[in-house]
């Protein structure tokens, strides 16, 4: 699923994990908030605006209070009118404030989620679009973390941040500027208190934000140990590793819970006791201040409006400083989620679009393959100077020993990874120029472990390209799948379990045929497609095969060589390179030749 359009194009200036600094990694962070807010971002301001009032109404409640107590209760002068006014400013003020938070929080998280599904849908998105090679060394229950958990933290930062640490900082901001207003060598005394509050959040960050960053990298390892035991469950079980695998699993949870204890205890034993200590202090201090001072009557209500206000200090300080904890995790998991996005796309996804369609020269090969000489890792080649014409509607056999190179050369011809040395022309188009709708349409694969969805058969074939029935139909009769799935009680909406667990291997493949088929292709690629069927489904793929002889160009890699024993052309590969080519009766001609010892060897064990 493409991300949506409003959010497809951001990319955030990121290097690496490791080398990012805490103030980048914030920096970074709120920028993908904000990107994903965009669409709300009115919505926000408003939000704020609220929050101000809010804070307003919170700091004019102590001054009510002083003038109540200033200007009627000492000096006995009962002005009823005015007097219920001002007590219903300071009872009233506090409750319409909370009111008006408690909105904006709901507002605001509201606000938070769509953001956090913007935000899912675009990292998805962008993961659908990543080169294989990402693949090759991604984990999986990691990157399952970071559209999962890690979108859903960036909320977080939404809730606490925007919510939170800024209703506190303009509740903190009226309260200093209305002290001033009141008592300015009082508001410097409080302020004075203000440089132990930031050391003591430094200290807190210090201690505590290391255990922040490992807590998340151990959640992330408990989901790929989580999504690798699972899916290798047959082979974890087989091997009787239950325990082994157990004991990993509760280290790395041991691990994660020490973790989690020493951000606690940061918490628990600096932050908080020592900002309650803070707050006597502060209020020992500015009752001892007046005690020093000869208290005229006005001073009774300033003194009131001190203490009030005095909990409006703390309070906010201690609500800021205590998210800082949620703050550092929701800017490690945006940081990360930001270093997803930044993965380079696959170059065809980048291309695609702006390269405009070239026709398709009618008189070329369907492929051909130029001097082609391809390395995963720098000086390794796989692939060495491979040359190949191959002609619209022939059928191909690729053979070799295991590690020459064959899936290699299949994932190139899919542009899985792009070709450095040499060219892939596909009917006479390179490779790379190829928009990738054309070119997924035009070449269809048929894996060697079939991929089913847990859906029916019908939606398996189809793949979500919204094909008409007629051609579902007949693509599973093509790869002679018909027959099995009529049979099924509810014929092609039968559904087939996960990973197809109602078929047979056999049926399996032969739907994976049907699916590569469905689509039209004018290539169609077979990677090992019948090493794991039986005999009997191998002689109907091959009746298949037969049956698509001249309309669609076929290339199989097959191990068991009578696959391909039909076939126009036999490629030998030997240490990435074509050491023997021709039809199967020519091959065998050759005495001592790699083909015709393959093929011996076969019969042998056969
Ligand atoms: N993703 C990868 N990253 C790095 N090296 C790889 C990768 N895939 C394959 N190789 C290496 O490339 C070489 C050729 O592998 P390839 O899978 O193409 O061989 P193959 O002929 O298909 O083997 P098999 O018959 O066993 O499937 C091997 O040495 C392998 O280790």
């Amino acid at each position: 699923m493409p991300a949506s359009g409003a959010t497809s194009n951001w990319r955030p200036a990121l290097k690496h994990p490791d080398h990012v600094s805490s103030g980048k990694q914030t920096r970074v962070a709120f920028g993908l908030l904000h990107h994903s807010a965009r669409p709300d971002l009115s919505r926000l301001y408003w939000a704020l605006l609220w929050l101000v009032a809010a804070a307003f109404l919170e700091v004019l409640g102590p001054i009510a209070g002083k003038a109540l107590i200033d200007e009627h209760l000492l000096p006995r002068h009962l002005d009823w009118p005015r007097m219920w006014l001002l007590l219903g400013a300071v009872l009233g003020t506090g409750w319409i404030a909370t009111g008006l938070r408690y909105w904006q929080l709901v507002s605001l998280s509201g606000l938070a989620m769509r953001s956090v599904q913007r935000l899912r849908e675009q990292v998805y998105g962008h993961m659908l679009r990543l080169p294989m090679a990402f693949f090759d060394r991604a984990i999986t229950g990691q990157l399952v973390s970071r559209v999962t958990n890690d979108t859903e933290a960036v909320k977080s930062l939404y809730v606490q941040v925007l919510f939170v640490m800024l209703d506190s900082t303009i509740v903190l901001a009226g309260t200093v500027i209305a002290m001033a207003w009141l008592d300015w060598r009082m508001m410097l005394i409080v302020l004075a208190l203000l440089p132990f509050v930031l050391g003591i959040v430094w200290l807190y960050q210090r201690w505590s934000a290391p255990a922040v960053t490992r807590a998340r990298q151990l959640r992330s390892e408990i989901n790929g140990q989580m999504a690798e035991s699972i899916s290798g469950m047959q082979v974890l079980q087989a091997n009787n590793a239950e325990t082994r695998f157990a004991e990993r699993f509760g280290r790395t949870n041991v691990d994660h819970y020490t973790q989690r204890v020493a951000e606690i205890r940061a918490n628990a034993w600096l932050l908080r006791p020592a900002l309650d200590l803070l707050n006597v202090i502060l209020l020992a201090a500015v009752i001892w201040m007046f005690g020093q001072r000869e208290m005229s009557a006005a001073e009774v209500g300033v003194l009131y409006a001190f203490i009030s206000y005095i909990a409006r200090v703390i309070e906010p300080l201690i609500q800021i400083t205590m998210q800082f904890s949620q703050l550092q995790q929701s800017v490690v998991a945006a940081s990360r989620v930001a270093i997803l996005l930044q993965e380079p796309l696959s170059p065809e996804h980048q291309a695609a679009a702006h390269i405009t369609q070239t026709p398709t020269d009618a008189h070329a090969p369907a492929i051909a393959i130029d001097h082609l000489t391809f390395a995963y890792a720098d000086n390794q080649p796989v692939l060495h100077d491979l040359s190949l014409d191959i002609p619209p509607g022939a059928f191909i056999g690729i053979v070799g020993h295991t590690g020459s190179g064959k899936s290699t050369l299949l994932s190139l011809l899919l542009r899985y990874y792009p070709v450095s040395t040499g060219s892939i022309r596909l009917h006479g188009e390179a490779l790379a120029t190829i928009p990738n709708d054309r070119f997924r349409n035009d070449v269809g694969l048929v894996p060697q472990e079939p991929f089913l969805l847990a859906a029916s058969a019908r939606e398996n074939i189809d793949m979500g390209r919204g094909l008409p029935f007629a051609e579902i139909e007949a693509a599973a009769k093509a790869a002679h799948a018909h027959g099995f799935i009529s049979a099924l009680e509810h014929g092609y909406d039968t559904p087939l379990g996960e990973g197809g667990s109602r078929l047979s291997s056999g049926q399996k493949q032969l739907i994976a045929i049907a699916r590569a088929l469905a689509g039209k292709p004018r290539v169609l690629l077979l990677d090992e497609a019948t090493s794991r069927i039986d005999s009997q489904t191998e002689q109907i793929v091959q009746t298949a095969l037969h049956e698509l002889r001249g309309q669609v160009t076929i290339i199989a890699i097959a191990h068991r060589l009578s696959t391909i024993r039909e076939a126009d052309r036999i490629i030998v590969l030997n240490h990435g390179r074509i050491s023997e080519s021709g039809p199967h009766d020519a091959l065998m001609q050759i005495d001592g030749g790699l083909y015709q010892r393959l093929y011996l060897l076969q019969q042998l064990a056969a």
